[in-house]
């Protein structure tokens, strides 16, 4: 099982190599060279315990090359942070209508899944090696957070997180800068998440960090991530009983949306994606108008959906382009140059036969809030309301699981303003209050982050 780019590097790459890098030597994403077909009966396992059905899912992505012990591992910490006393998190709300929540982990937020998965496997990856790793990551809050908790304190990892300087919630800040340990760096960007991860994308390139030793990502451009957000679907399906659920998935970087194409693509019982996004609306105007722009992103109630050039699109245009990495160079390079590209007509099918999506306005959002507290006495955060209004919209034609992506006391004002009264705020977030933080605030520009980085893993 190997992984080749989505602009042309045939490679190939190894999982372990794909991990460590993040993102291609072509400038794409890695993406498998072919997609696996399970050796065993998929939706069995998917009914089975969760640690078991990631473990079989590693190994048919070549996760094997890390060793039994750390495929293990990495599957009984992933799925410590989805079970929610021991049964998979999955709720019926009405007829045709489940809400999968997604955030019982450390840090209360979807992510915990796949970075607690990815910890372990980076771990187990140097330790075959004896080499060490600087991580640069992009976050519009949640990620970052995912990422500070799973990897603070590692001997062999040194972490560097990119924030939008006050364009995350107060919780997704202090979850990530409150942490005290030499190995993770905090640094805020004058400019919002689409500058911090093309400064992320720009750094993984750059040659005198290149020299200095390994450097990748944790951000779902790096295929690792996408590996463990692909067993909730699975999982979540085979608990609602239902035949091929479609699924709603509150969206930003596109990565989550497009873990469930692959569960699908491997023959998972999972019938439509359909990605909600809100006000930052490119992915939606791309496939349903065939224009991509790129927009400044404006800030929303659900802010870690502020992502106006989502990466994982790229995954997307190369899998409905039947995987054409010259078609999908041009296209984003196109895109980089002009700030704008077309999808042909055939291309916007071709994408809208995997997955659909439509944009929730804030006053749908809020409303939202207000409908699941009042319909069925959930009080849930904007991003997850984003998903449900979409759902809501569609449950017409079929049966629906809508992510539930965080926990709704990471975003207490906008809750309480739909609500009139405040979430409970669960202990983890509690003794945040009041410690001391730590950021380095840096201007929108590449020289300064490569500064930064350089002096940090010097
Ligand atoms: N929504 C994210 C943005 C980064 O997404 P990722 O899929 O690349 O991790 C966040 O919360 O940071």
């Amino acid at each position: 099982m190997n992984y080749i780019g989505t602009r042309g590097f045939t490679g190939p790459k190894t999982f372990a190599g794909a991990l460590l890098d993040g993102l291609a030597p072509d400038g794409g994403l890695y993406v498998p060279a072919v997609y696996p077909v399970p050796d065993f009966d998929l939706n069995a396992a998917a009914a089975g315990p969760y640690a078991d059905l990631t473990e079989k899912l590693l190994n048919l992505f070549g996760v094997d090359v890390l060793g039994a012990a750390a495929v293990r591992t990495a599957a009984e910490r992933t799925s410590a942070a989805f079970l929610r006393d021991g049964q998979t998190p999955l709720t019926q709300l009405e007829d045709n209508l489940w809400l999968l929540e997604l955030y019982h982990g450390p840090t209360l937020a979807f992510k915990d899944m796949a970075m607690q998965m990815i910890a372990a496997l980076t771990d187990a990856a140097l330790a075959q090696t004896g080499e060490h790793l600087t991580l640069v990551t992009a976050t519009s809050g949640d990620t970052g957070a995912a990422a500070v908790r799973a990897f603070a304190g590692s001997t062999r990892v040194r972490l560097v997180v990119f924030h939008p300087l006050g364009r995350v919630s107060p919780v997704q800040r202090l979850q990530m800068t409150t942490v005290e340990a030499d190995n993770v760096l905090n640094i805020g960007v004058e400019g919002d998440f689409d500058d911090c991860q093309r400064i992320v994308k720009t750094l993984l390139g750059d040659e005198s960090l290149k020299a200095r030793g390994l450097i990748s990502s944790v951000n779902s451009i790096n295929w690792g991530r996408l590996l463990g957000q692909v067993p909730y679907y699975l999982a979540a399906s085979a608990a609602s009983g239902a035949d091929r659920p479609n699924f709603v998935v509150p969206t930003g970087n596109f990565g989550d949306a497009f873990a469930g194409w692959a569960g699908r693509k491997i023959g998972g019982n999972i019938g439509h994606l359909h990605a909600a996004v809100n006000r930052n609306d490119a992915l939606s105007q791309a496939l349903n108008d065939g224009k991509y722009i790129r927009r400044q992103a404006v800030e929303s109630a659900s802010v870690s959906m502020d992502v106006q050039a989502p990466s994982n699109f790229e995954r997307l245009i190369f899998e409905a382009s039947g995987r054409s990495a010259a078609g999908t160079r041009g296209f984003f390079e196109t895109f980089a140059a002009r700030g704008e590209v077309r999808l042909s007509g055939e291309l916007q099918s071709a994408c809208l036969k995997e997955v659909t999506a439509s944009t929730i306005s804030e006053a749908e959002t809020s409303a939202t809030i207000q409908h699941a507290w009042k319909t069925w006495n959930k009080v849930i955060c904007p991003h997850t309301a984003v998903g449900v209004a979409a759902a809501l919209k569609r449950k017409g034609s079929g049966p629906h699981i809508a992510l539930a992506t965080a926990h709704p006391a990471k975003f207490p004002d906008f809750v309480a303003g739909a609500l009139g009264f405040q979430p409970d705020v669960p202990d983890a977030i509690a003794r945040l209050q009041g410690m001391k933080e730590t950021i380095t605030a840096i201007p929108n520009d590449q020289a300064e982050a490569l500064k930064a980085v350089t002096a940090f893993t010097a």
